[in-house]
């Protein structure tokens, strides 16, 4: 079980994060929505260890995260807005940059994860010379290689072809089958077809939405 208690982060004096609660089952996929400058990825970041929170814990299984970067590192991986890549590299040398060659060739097999979001046919090519579809199936796939226990996905569709999506959600399936817990921040509203649980971030505070949500009454939580 995924637990988030009384998480608090503020810029100066804007509090974007006043008390985030959650808790999510082993095994599934929590849809995130929330208004432009609500602060959903600032919540993503503070998880992935990008930035520290003001306070609060961030528990797996009963294990505090926060704190504790050795373990949030081994059980959570983060996939941000903003691919993490080196444009003059080659996609193979941006995946050797964050994994061993072992792991590598492991996704890039016919049942590996690099293999599954659809970026083995290109991996040769310089990241300069990618797609934006492309880049972000590679920026997904170093997310995703560690086999994290917890994935934090922060828009990781926006730049993704319908080949792209339903190789992404297949994967999805496949990483909360096994066992995983995903975040999954996304402004489409059809995509929470995909997730288990949804919730409503607004004034620093996330909100239960029913699940499956109707549109009508997730449009009226943003007035
Ligand atoms: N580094 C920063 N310094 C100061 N304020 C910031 C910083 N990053 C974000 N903010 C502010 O925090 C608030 C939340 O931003 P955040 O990017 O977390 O929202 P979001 O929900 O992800 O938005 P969007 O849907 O537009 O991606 C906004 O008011 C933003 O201006």
């Amino acid at each position: 079980m995924l637990v988030l208690t009384k998480i608090q982060k503020q810029y100066g004096k804007n509090a974007v994060l006043r008390e985030i609660n959650l808790q999510a089952a082993n095994g599934s996929c929590v849809g995130i929505l929330g208004g432009n400058g609500g602060g959903k990825t600032t919540l993503l970041s503070v998880l992935g260890g990008i930035l520290r929170p003001d306070g609060g814990s961030f528990t797996y299984d009963g294990e505090e995260l926060f704190g504790h970067e050795a373990r949030r590192r081994a059980l959570v991986s983060f996939s941000p807005q903003a691919n993490p890549l080196m444009e003059e590299l080659s996609g193979f040398d941006n995946l050797l940059l964050w994994h061993d060659r072992k792991a590598i060739e492991r996704g890039m097999a016919e049942d590996g994860a690099i293999t599954a979001l659809g970026a083995t046919a290109f991996l040769k090519k310089p990241v300069a010379k990618l797609s934006g579809g492309m880049k972000k199936r590679l920026a997904l796939s170093i997310a995703v290689l560690r086999a994290p226990k917890i994935l934090l996905l922060d828009e990781p569709t926006a730049a993704l072809d319908m080949e792209g999506k339903a190789k992404f959600y297949a994967y999805l399936k496949r990483f909360t089958e096994g066992g995983g817990t995903a975040l999954f921040v996304t402004h489409d509203f059809a995509e929470f077809a995909h997730c288990d649980q949804l919730v409503f971030l607004k004034d620093g505070i996330l909100r239960d939405i029913p699940h499956p949500a109707n549109q009508a009454a997730a449009e009226a939580l943003f007035l």
